[in-house]
Parts: structure tokens; C-alpha cells; sequence
């Protein structure tokens, strides 16, 4: 199938689109010709730079600013998105943010707040598109997941809290969904280089490398293509599972 036309007459979310691998979905379902609908917290500037891009390269890409903690910003957006552009075919719930602390440390209100960027806007976003994309009879979901949320890792408690929690709610909504023929994965990224993992400094990056049997961060473009197989009809078959890209870090 010309992979230009993968994405003809659909539209799809993605929360979380200006940066790291949120832009690079964005870069890639929009060349695939998705219609791409982005959210972003407040980087409006970022969000015209790649619209900008995504035209310019013959795509169609929209960013939203929606905070995706807040159900009535999420409800709100897609109601009007759903009302202009009619189901959409897919969502992909990126949007988070690390906030790593030891359990000793924990500071309460930064936890509340890892747990609502990551997987409360992740309920958010699939409770208010999941109903017009069950009208459609077809659609994929995604949840941008983490090793962390397969094996612990310390200092990441609230994170790998809510990346675990992903793969329960892929699990369950696979089970609600497969009835409209809707698809639900997750995609679990080990180290993948993007602003945030570049300030880790040199002596780390090291030690966590060497940890990696491929020995080498991987790279947002490799997380935009499993991403792209996913909501792709060759993967009507795949529903409820978590797919690991790491290098061989949980291997
Ligand atoms: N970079 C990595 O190595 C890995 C990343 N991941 C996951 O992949 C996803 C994307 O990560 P990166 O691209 O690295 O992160 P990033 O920090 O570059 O991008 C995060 C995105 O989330 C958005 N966001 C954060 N808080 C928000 C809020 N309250 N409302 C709306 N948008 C908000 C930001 O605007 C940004 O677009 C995240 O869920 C992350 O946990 C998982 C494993 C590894
Ligand atoms: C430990 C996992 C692989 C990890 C590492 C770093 C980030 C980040 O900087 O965004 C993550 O989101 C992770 O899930």
C-alpha cells in the first residue's frame, strides 16, 4: 500500500505533539496522510513552527492548546474536534512528564501532578474520543507507555506508578472496545533521545548506555514507526498488549 495513503480520510489525536517523540508521531502520521490533530500545554510557538513543517511537506497538522489534567479542557476539545473533522480513526495518549522521586522524598503535590499529566489525561483523552470512534466502527488507540512501568526503577515512583497503570487500562479497554472493532496497545520506549535525555550528563548517559544491549539510545523516528504499524490495518489482529522497544534493556 502506498504509505502516503495509510492515513487517507482519517484523523487522529496525539496529546502532547511539540516535542520528542509526540512531534515525531506527529511528523510521521501526518506524511503517512493522517489528518493530525496535537495538543500542547502552553509551547504555542512550537506548535505554529510544525504546523508550519507539516505543511510545507504537503501534511495537515492542527495544535490545540488543551492542559490534559483537566477533564473539562480535554471533554471540551474533542467535542468541537469531533463536531468539525466527524469519529476519528485513531488517538495516541503521549503527553508526560517524569518527575522523579525517591519514596523518602516524595513531595505529595508533585506526585498528584505526574499522576494526572500522565495518566489521568490518558482516561481523559479515551473517555471523550472512544465513543464517536465506537460510531465509526473502527479505530486505534494507543498509550505511550515506559519501562518503567514493566520493570521499577528508583527514583521513578510516581512514573512507573502510572506507566504500569497504562498497561492495566490497555488491557481493559481493549476488552470494552474490541466489540467496535477499536483497537488498544501500548508502546513501552526504554531510553529514547530526545531534549529531556540530553541533559543527562556525559558519566550517566555512559552508565546507562552501557546497560543497553544495543548500546545506544533509540531514537524518536524508531518509536514514530511501531507507532505507525500499530494504527495501521496490518495490526487489526493486535489488541491489548504492550510492545517493548529498548534495545534489549528488559531483555
Ligand atoms: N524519552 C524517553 O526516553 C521516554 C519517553 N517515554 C514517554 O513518551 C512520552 C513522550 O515523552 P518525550 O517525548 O520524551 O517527552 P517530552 O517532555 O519531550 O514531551 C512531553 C509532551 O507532553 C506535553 N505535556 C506535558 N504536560 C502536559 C500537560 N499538563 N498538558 C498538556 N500537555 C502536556 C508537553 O507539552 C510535551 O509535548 C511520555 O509519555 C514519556 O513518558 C517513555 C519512555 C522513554
Ligand atoms: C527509564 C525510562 C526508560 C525513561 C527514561 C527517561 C524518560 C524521559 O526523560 O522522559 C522517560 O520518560 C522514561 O520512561
Amino acid at each position: 500500500m502506498d504509505v502516503q495513503q495509510l492515513g487517507k480520510g482519517k484523523w487522529i489525536l496525539i496529546s502532547g505533539g511539540t516535542r520528542g517523540i509526540g512531534r515525531a508521531l506527529v511528523q510521521q502520521l501526518a506524511r503517512e496522510g493522517y489528518e493530525v490533530a496535537f495538543t500542547y500545554q502552553s509551547s504555542a510557538d512550537a506548535a505554529r513552527q510544525l504546523e508550519q513543517e507539516v505543511a510545507a511537506n504537503g501534511g495537515r497538522a492542527h495544535g490545540h492548546a488543551c492542559d490534559g489534567r483537566d477533564f473539562q479542557s480535554v471533554s471540551s476539545l474533542c467535542e468541537q474536534l469531533v463536531k468539525d473533522l466527524g469519529g476519528p480513526y485513531g488517538l495516541i495518549n503521549n503527553m508526560g512528564v517524569t518527575g522523579d522521586q525517591l519514596l523518602f522524598n516524595l513531595d505529595v503535590e508533585r506526585y498528584r501532578d505526574v499522576v494526572a499529566t500522565n495518566l489521568d489525561s490518558a482516561v481523559y483523552f479515551s473517555k471523550s474520543l472512544a465513543p464517536a470512534m465506537a460510531g465509526e466502527r473502527r479505530g486505534k488507540i494507543l498509550h505511550m507507555s515506559s519501562v518503567s512501568g514493566v520493570k521499577g526503577n528508583k527514583g521513578q515512583l510516581g512514573y512507573s506508578a502510572t506507566k504500569a497503570a497504562m498497561i492495566g487500562i490497555t488491557k481493559t479497554m481493549a476488552l470494552e472496545l474490541a466489540r467496535f472493532k477499536i483497537n488498544v496497545n501500548a508502546i513501552a520506549p526504554g531510553y529514547i533521545a530526545t531534549d529531556m535525555i540530553d541533559q543527562i550528563p556525559d558519566h550517566v548517559r555512559k552508565s546507562i548506555t552501557d546497560n543497553i544491549p544495543l548500546k545506544r539510545f533509540g531514537e524518536v523516528h524508531e518509536v514514530a514507526a511501531l507507532a505507525s504499524f500499530l494504527l495501521s490495518p496490518q495490526a487489526d489482529y493486535i489488541t491489548g498488549q504492550t510492545f517493548l522497544i529498548d534495545g534489549g534493556l528488559t531483555a
